[in-house]
């Protein structure tokens, strides 16, 4: 008898804003950023199997399999639960790496929630985002499902809900090293943390970005590009670029002028993120 099979969206984040506080003596960054959902990402279709073998079927170029984020998620969770059951994984991905949307964070939360459901663990938020967190900064946010102001390397969240817009996403074809980013001497870690809530306007800025649009030529035409019609925001280190619309037909016109050097996509920004509406409604 084969497995039930079940499928669970895996969404984008976007950093609505992204200030650097400073550098902690691990190497982290102390950040203070927005992060809010993308109705846009990938499927992960997950099957139970009975002997505990963790096997993700779908290739990626350059992630061997055992280095995959979905891959790592699955066996921590295994190991920390002592879980005897395994799981066969399949993904849609359509989601760019290195494009800071976050796709392999958000395809590690996906994993951590789904394999707790049809593994039954029973394990809270709580719990599941700090394993999360041993993953990467991201993965928390994906964990707990709604859009939040944060601090700390990321993971200190308080809920919050910015407006909705629709977003025009333009993905250029280079894919950005985080790490590469964060180590660069040129960047801004100054910013003076923000003691207000919610936090007031004018206070959308990226520090990564002039250090990303000096580096990606292709990331600066973008902003120049969408700079046109509406405030052009990076998100995370990049390489992706983003501005709201009111309406959807507004983001599609503009869409519309893309070519096939610099493709994009539009999407709506979500306060819930869709793998928690998909969860929701299983129960
Ligand atoms: C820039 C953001 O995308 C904003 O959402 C995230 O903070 C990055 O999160 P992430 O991709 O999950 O990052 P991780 O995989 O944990 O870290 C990748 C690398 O980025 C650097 N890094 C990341 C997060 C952070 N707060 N400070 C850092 O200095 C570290 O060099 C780390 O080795
Ligand atoms: N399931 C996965 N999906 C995407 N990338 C993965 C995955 N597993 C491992 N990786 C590795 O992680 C790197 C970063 O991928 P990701 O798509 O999360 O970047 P990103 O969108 O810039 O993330 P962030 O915004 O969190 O910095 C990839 O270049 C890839 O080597």
């Amino acid at each position: 008898m084969t497995a039930p099979r079940l499928t669970l969206p895996s969404p984008a984040k976007l950093n609505l804003m992204l200030h650097i506080l400073g550098r902690r003596e691990d190497g982290y960054h102390e950040l203070q950023t927005i992060f809010q959902f993308l109705d846009y990402g990938d499927e992960i279709t997950f099957a139970v199997r009975d002997d505990g073998v963790i096997r993700l079927h779908t290739e990626f170029d350059g992630v061997p399999h055992d280095s995959n984020l979905i891959v790592r998620a699955a066996k921590k969770l295994q190991e920390q639960s002592g879980c005897s059951l395994g799981i066969d994984i399949w993904i849609e991905k359509i989601l760019p790496m290195g494009g800071g949307i976050g796709g392999g964070s958000s395809n590690a939360a996906t994993t951590l929630l789904g394999l707790n459901h049809l593994w039954q663990l029973g394990w809270n938020e709580d719990r599941l985002a700090v394993l999360g967190l041993t993953l990467g900064a991201d993965v928390p946010v994906f964990v707990r499902g709604h859009a939040a102001f944060a601090e700390g390397v990321g993971e200190k969240l308080t809920p919050v809900d910015p407006e909705e817009p629709w977003y025009l996403v333009l993905v250029p074809q280079v894919s950005v090293s985080t790490a590469e980013i964060f180590s660069d001497p040129l960047l801004t870690r100054n910013s003076s943390p923000i003691k207000v809530r919610p936090v007031p306007k004018g206070n959308s800025r990226n520090d990564c970005l002039p250090v990303v649009a000096r580096r990606y030529p292709d990331v600066r035409n973008a902003l120049n590009l969408l700079g046109n019609f509406t405030e052009a925001k990076l998100t995370g280190t990049g390489s992706c670029v983003f501005g709201g619309f009111p309406s959807k037909a507004e983001a599609d016109k503009v869409s519309a002028l893309l070519t096939e050097t610099l493709t994009g996509f539009v999407a709506k920004g979500s306060n819930v993120s869709m793998l928690h509406r998909k969860l929701q409604s299983l129960l």
